[in-house]
């Protein structure tokens, strides 16, 4: 193998079997701005393919997950042009009902996608989804909607196609609960199936992420009214909408990501575009636990730690819990901290491949059942590891910031799935990274 050194500018600016490099030991400082929510955008993705009007999504991550979702817009015949931070969206003349099988096997809102596009045409054929592979991705909420929308659904698991009879989709009541909490992916689902519904539909049991909220939002823009209440949630379908300009919100988990990373090396960061009442209860209570100071500032969150770091024991779980999303993080984080702490996964049970990975850097980190443990301070040394998964890279990223001497680390394809310039903004925060092309030799 061979190596070049490249810039650690945008990540974009290399290829995807390239690796980090980074020295560990320096406190980070500083300040550095939150991109766009990837798991807010996503669903917006699905959301803009009822517009009847252009739509302009901005502050849209810079992230493959865009460029695979508008390339999957593009091919039902709607164009999505990504530019300078924004996707604009024009609505399709003749929609093609088809989510292009490839693609949509990279995402894990294909079954989100082809709700929009059977709301739209009456008709669609999807893949399965894809999206990291820690677990299966189980759409059994997702074909429920579909169903009680009025759509008859086939397939053989690979390849799915719900097609509804004469007239569309029609008003519906369905139940999103799964053994593991409500469904987010399959709430918006339902949410997007009922928004071309002519009447009013009931989801229960529903999520309340703010990826359902803010989609919701974007559905009041389009003229579509979303409501709660304890039952569950109505939606009043249109068969006519508008469009516009509307920001995706700011990406919590990046904002988690940085805070950790800058928590493990003892550091103290600034993030511009993101407040506290942006980040979880189940989050902030976890941080606030673990000894992480966290403070809204006129400029923006400050995150510190005024003494040493403490063990917890915690568990994610559906908002506003502590999300999935920041449990490989944690565990990075929680290799710096004072005692036993053990985080108990509860959304996906097994999603622990950045374990190994932990212990790679002399790490004393195990998972038993749906439990992470983690024991520490741990002396972190230099380690050359990949990461399978966008956040298990992330843990990664943050264990070689905490440990002494120069790591690699594998699994950019998985990074930028998810992070635009992430270490861009580890190395603006004084960080020892870079990015290195990786050749066959
Ligand atoms: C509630 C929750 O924390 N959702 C997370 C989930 O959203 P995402 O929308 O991808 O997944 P869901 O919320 O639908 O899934 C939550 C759990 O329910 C199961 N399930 C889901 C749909 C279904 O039809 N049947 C079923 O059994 C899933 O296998 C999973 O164990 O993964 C995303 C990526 O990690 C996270 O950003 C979300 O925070
Ligand atoms: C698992 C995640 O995303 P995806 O489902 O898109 O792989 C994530 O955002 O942490």
């Amino acid at each position: 193998m061979t190596s070049n050194s490249t810039p650690t500018g945008n990540t974009h600016g290399s290829g995807l079997n390239a690796v980090v490099k980074a020295t560990g030991g320096i406190p980070l400082n500083g300040r550095v701005p939150v991109q766009g929510s990837k798991n807010i955008a996503l669903h917006l993705y699905a959301a803009a393919l009822l517009a009847d009007a252009p739509v302009v999504l901005a502050g849209a991550p810079d992230i493959l997950d865009t460029d695979v979702c508008a390339r999957i817009l593009t091919a039902t015949g709607t164009p999505a042009r990504f530019w300078g931070g924004r996707l604009s969206i024009t609505p399709a003349t003749a929609l093609t009902p088809v989510i292009d099988p490839l693609l949509g096997g990279r995402v894990r809102t294909t079954a989100v996608l082809a709700a929009a596009v059977l709301a739209r045409a009456g008709q669609v054929t999807f893949p399965a989804p894809g999206g990291d592979a820690f677990c299966q991705r189980r759409i059994d909420r997702h074909l429920a909607a579909m169903r009680a929308a009025g759509a008859e659904v086939t397939g053989d698991g690979h390849l799915i196609r719900a097609v509804c009879a004469r007239g569309g989709v029609r008003p519906f009541h369905v139940d999103v609960a799964t053994p593991y909490g409500p469904s987010l992916g399959a709430t918006v689902t339902a949410m997007l199936l009922a928004a071309r519904a002519n009447g009013t539909s009931l989801i229960t049991n529903p999520s309340i992420e703010p990826e359902v909220t803010e989609t919701a939002r974007f559905l009041a823009q389009l003229g579509i009214t979303v409501a709660f209440d304890g039952t569950g949630l109505y939606v009043a379908g249109s068969d006519r909408t508008g469009g516009g300009t509307f920001a995706v919100a700011a990406d919590r988990i990046e904002a988690a990501t940085l805070i950790m990373a800058a928590a493990a090396t003892g550091g103290r960061v600034q993030l511009d575009g993101v407040t506290t009442s942006a980040l979880p209860e189940g989050l902030l209570q976890t941080l606030g636990a673990a000894g992480v100071h966290l403070a809204d500032e006129p400029s923006g969150l400050v995150a510190s730690v005024p003494g040493d770091l403490q063990a917890v024991r915690v568990a994610t779980g559906p908002h506003p819990g502590l999300p999935t999303d920041t449990a490989p993080q944690l565990a990075a984080l929680l290799t710096q901290a004072r005692g036993g702490s053990a985080v108990d996964e509860r959304v996906y049970p097994r999603r622990d491949t950045h374990a190994a990975g932990l212990r790679r850097f002399g790490a004393d980190v195990h998972a038993t059942g749906t439990t992470v443990h983690v024991r520490g301070p741990a002396s972190l040394r230099a380690a050359h590891v990949e990461g399978g998964d966008i956040r298990a890279v992330t843990a990664l990223l943050i264990a070689a910031l905490a440990a002494h001497g120069t790591s690699t680390i594998a699994g950019m394809y998985h990074l930028r799935r998810g992070y635009g310039s992430l270490p861009a903004k580890l190395a603006a925060l004084g960080a020892d990274i870079t990015i290195h092309d990786v050749e066959a030799a």
